[in-house]
């Protein structure tokens, strides 16, 4: 079988329901692409192809992969082809969209074509830059340097990239760019506008350099919202079978999507998703879309999914199912995160509906979301999407809200029995052996408090309190919550001592 790739495409007759748009090779490149993950390519890559293939955009987006390790190659081997599954329920009908995407134009590795990035910073064409390099991406590191080749870290390849900009085009107002970053943190416009022009400083850029990216680049806060489950492993060979060819880079998430950008309306005319109906929210604050997103959906993820994985299921699907770990996701849902949003200024019917309607997309059977891949850097996804619930919580009612602090000592269970190996840690759950991925001082931290219990409940008490002092993982010492220690180390004990099945089958009504 051939691989997917231009050359194969223009004599391929598609395989039935799958969508292969017109040719796209002779569009300009209008985006740079800092990530070539998953996510972005089943979500904005997919949102700018269905615009070219309306007419509406015309252009390709050059993807840069952030990091040493990537799929550069792999896109350059498909000319930036690869096939896109959408699955769901449209409407209560069974709903899948199979289309090979074709708005990438081609991969660089900055690590081995560092200058061909530069060159694309002296395109004329280029308006937006597009971003996803996970939560730990966008970052001041103070140790980046001008001379690198590339800079380490992600605003330090954009810095350099925007100078080359600036000095090509001697400064020319015109020639800012918008940039749309797709990092799940708080307010990542103002965050990379922030590391950059840090950057710039740091490394004696001229002030009008600076006073050229604060005054002609827009750097828009956004937040984006697609269940995305990557690469169909299960079931890849079937459906490369059914397509015809040999595809790599195969990805798959829900129809559901929705893309909040705070930023100018009059740059909806230059990205007209409206026009097709794809779900993009132009608006002046995101704070309120992204408090309902963290807060439900993530929220909800991660407080049920250490639980549910413990339990010995490995699918959001199969959590959903599940009589005893079903109940538990929705009444966290229900009585705890939702009543700790009671004064956060958001409408509590618009709250609830979103609610529902995470419920039904986490129970959307056409996708397989796997427990462990929701685990990677749980800790510092707990401290943004989790801990603010309780702690708003006990404030509003006085007391703490049990389930949510279980799933703080789930979470913390997690680590037990924790080596560390290389840059990750092996650990053990009752169905196994399975690889915990976190930031290695958290894993370094669990993996040397966890050797010292003794298993006693007296044990798990100083656990509990030993953890929950460190304010590098938390941000505060979370001791100082009244009552919050001393129900992590009552609900350790119980895990150590009954196990995940029995300790929360008593925590669901
Ligand atoms: N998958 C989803 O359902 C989904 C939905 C919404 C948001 N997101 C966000 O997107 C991010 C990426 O998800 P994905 O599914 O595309 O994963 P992925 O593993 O396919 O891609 C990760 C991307 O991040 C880059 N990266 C990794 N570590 C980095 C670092 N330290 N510095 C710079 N870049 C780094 C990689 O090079 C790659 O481009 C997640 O962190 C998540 O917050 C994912
Ligand atoms: O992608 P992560 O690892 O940051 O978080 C896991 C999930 O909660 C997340 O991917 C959601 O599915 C996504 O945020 C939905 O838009």
């Amino acid at each position: 079988m051939e691989k997917l790739s231009a050359s194969f495409l223009r004599s391929y007759q598609p395989a039935s329901g799958l969508a292969v748009g017109k040719a796209t090779e002779h569009l300009p490149e209008r985006v740079l692409q800092f990530g070539e993950g998953n996510f972005l390519r089943a979500f904005v890559d997919s949102m700018i192809h269905q615009l070219n293939q309306h007419n509406l955009f015309n252009g390709r987006v050059v993807v840069v992969q952030p990091i040493a390790e990537g799929l550069a190659g792999q896109l350059n081997e498909q000319n930036g082809l690869y096939t896109l599954l959408l699955r769901g329920l449209q409407g209560g009908k069974i709903t899948e969209h199979k289309e090979i995407i074709a708005a990438v134009s081609r991969g660089l590795n900055p690590y081995t074509q560092w200058e061909e990035v530069l060159q694309c910073a002296e395109n004329p064409s280029t308006e937006f830059i597009v971003s996803n390099t996970t939560e730990a991406g966008i970052v001041f590191d103070p140790a980046d340097k001008f001379t690198h080749t590339p800079p380490v870290s992600f605003p330090g390849k954009l810095t350099a990239y925007l100078y080359r900009r600036y000095t090509h085009f001697q400064g020319d107002p015109a020639k800012g760019l918008i940039m749309l970053p797709c990092e799940l943190i708080d307010r990542n416009g103002d965050n990379l506008k922030s590391a950059v022009l840090r950057l710039a400083a740091a490394w004696n850029r001229p002030a009008a350099f600076s006073q050229w990216v604060e005054n002609c680049n827009t750097f828009a806060n956004t937040l984006v919202d697609r269940v995305v489950t990557g690469y169909p492993r299960d079931e890849a060979q079937e459906l490369q079978r059914q397509f015809g060819y040999i595809d790599e880079l195969m990805d798959t998430g829900e129809i559901f999507h929705l893309w909040v950008i705070e930023g100018p309306q009059a740059l909806s005319e230059r990205l007209p998703f409206h026009k097709i109906g794809l779900d993009v929210i132009w608006t002046n604050d995101m704070t309120p879309y992204r408090t309902r997103k963290v807060r439900i959906l993530n929220g909800a993820h991660t407080s049920s999914v250490p639980a549910a994985f413990l339990y010995g299921l490995e699918t959001v699907q199969e959590m959903m199912e599940h009589p005893v770990t079903g109940k538990f996701i929705r009444q966290i849902m229900q009585d705890e995160i939702l009543p700790s949003l009671e004064f956060s200024g958001l409408d509590k019917k618009m709250l609830n509906e979103f609610s529902a309607s995470v419920v039904e997309r986490f129970e959307n059977p056409f996708i397989k979301h796997y427990l462990l891949s929701i685990l990677l850097n749980s800790s510092s996804k707990f401290k943004a999407r989790v801990l603010p619930s309780i702690l708003e919580y006990a404030k509003i009612k006085g007391t703490l809200p049990k389930r949510l602090v279980f799933s703080l000592s789930a979470l913390l269970f997690v680590y037990k029995d924790g080596v560390i190996d290389g840059t990750s840690m092996k650990a053990r759950r009752p169905a196994g052996e399975f690889i915990m991925k976190d930031d290695l001082p958290v894993l370094q931290f669990m993996a040397e408090r966890w050797s010292a219990f003794d298993g006693s409940s007296a044990g798990a008490a100083k656990l509990a309190k030993e953890i929950l002092a460190n304010e590098a993982i938390w941000g505060e010492n979370l001791n100082r919550i009244a009552g919050l220690t001393e129900m992590t180390g009552h609900y350790l004990h119980l895990l150590n001592t009954r196990g995940m099945q029995k300790t929360i089958a008593g925590l669901i009504r």
